[in-house]
């Protein structure tokens, strides 16, 4: 492994892979870095229209706003401006210590920018298409702004397994600056409901 050197903080959110298919950590970006990436957001809103997400892929895509509510502009990764440069190079030096410790054989990324405009929500889903099933990590980061509170609801549910088969419901807020990784082909979520404009990026790691 050469030059390989061991990162204590990508190891406890691969600790968390490992042991419970999910990970939320608070710190992956700095303050500054996260009221960059929501200007920048903010910005691309006004410039491009963002579009309503659907739910399925391709020819069975569908807009069904009680099912899901956000609208999403897709980054591109071969014209990055600056700070979507920086989360790039975040995310990718991420990637490629996952990719070599834990050989998962990521190739690539998909991202979008999304807003929850108020009374929206995404239902419970599993984020793999039955047609598509590359995608490995799902990765979200939160880009509200620093007054977010839990009262502002957009809770993201997990729906996770107990040791006796049960499940149960693991709430992460979208406090700003979170982070929160989790095995998508594995982990039902949801987003319930918002009361505030929601904003993030959620972005999926595949396999070829
Ligand atoms: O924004 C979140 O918390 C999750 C979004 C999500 O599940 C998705 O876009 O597939
Ligand atoms: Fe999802």
């Amino acid at each position: 492994m050469g030059d390989f050197e061991l990162n204590p903080f990508y190891e406890l959110i691969i600790d968390d892979l490992v042991n419970r298919k999910y990970s939320v950590v608070d710190c992956f970006f700095s303050e500054e870095e996260i009221n960059l990436l929501r200007a920048n957001l903010l910005l691309k809103q006004d410039l491009h229209s963002f579009k309503k997400a659907a739910i399925g892929q391709a020819s069975s895509e569908q807009i069904i706003e009680e099912v899901r509510g956000d609208s999403i502009l897709w980054l591109d990764e071969k014209e990055p401006d600056e700070v979507e440069q920086m989360y790039f190079n975040k995310v990718n030096h991420f990637l490629e210590y996952v990719n070599r410790t834990c050989y998962l054989g990521i190739q690539e990324g998909e991202f979008h920018y999304a807003c929850y405009p108020p009374g929206t929500c995404y239902k419970r889903h599993l984020d793999i298409f039955q047609s598509d099933s590359r995608r490995t990590l799902s990765v979200v980061l939160y880009l509200n702004d620093q007054e977010w509170t839990p009262a502002y609801g957009g809770e993201l549910a997990l729906y996770l397994q107990d040791e006796h088969g049960n499940e149960r419901e693991e709430i992460v807020h979208a406090l700003p600056g979170r982070l929160v990784v989790f095995d998508s082909k594995s982990i039902e979520h949801e987003v319930k409901m918002v009361n505030h404009t929601r904003y993030s990026i959620t972005g999926w790691l595949k396999t070829r």
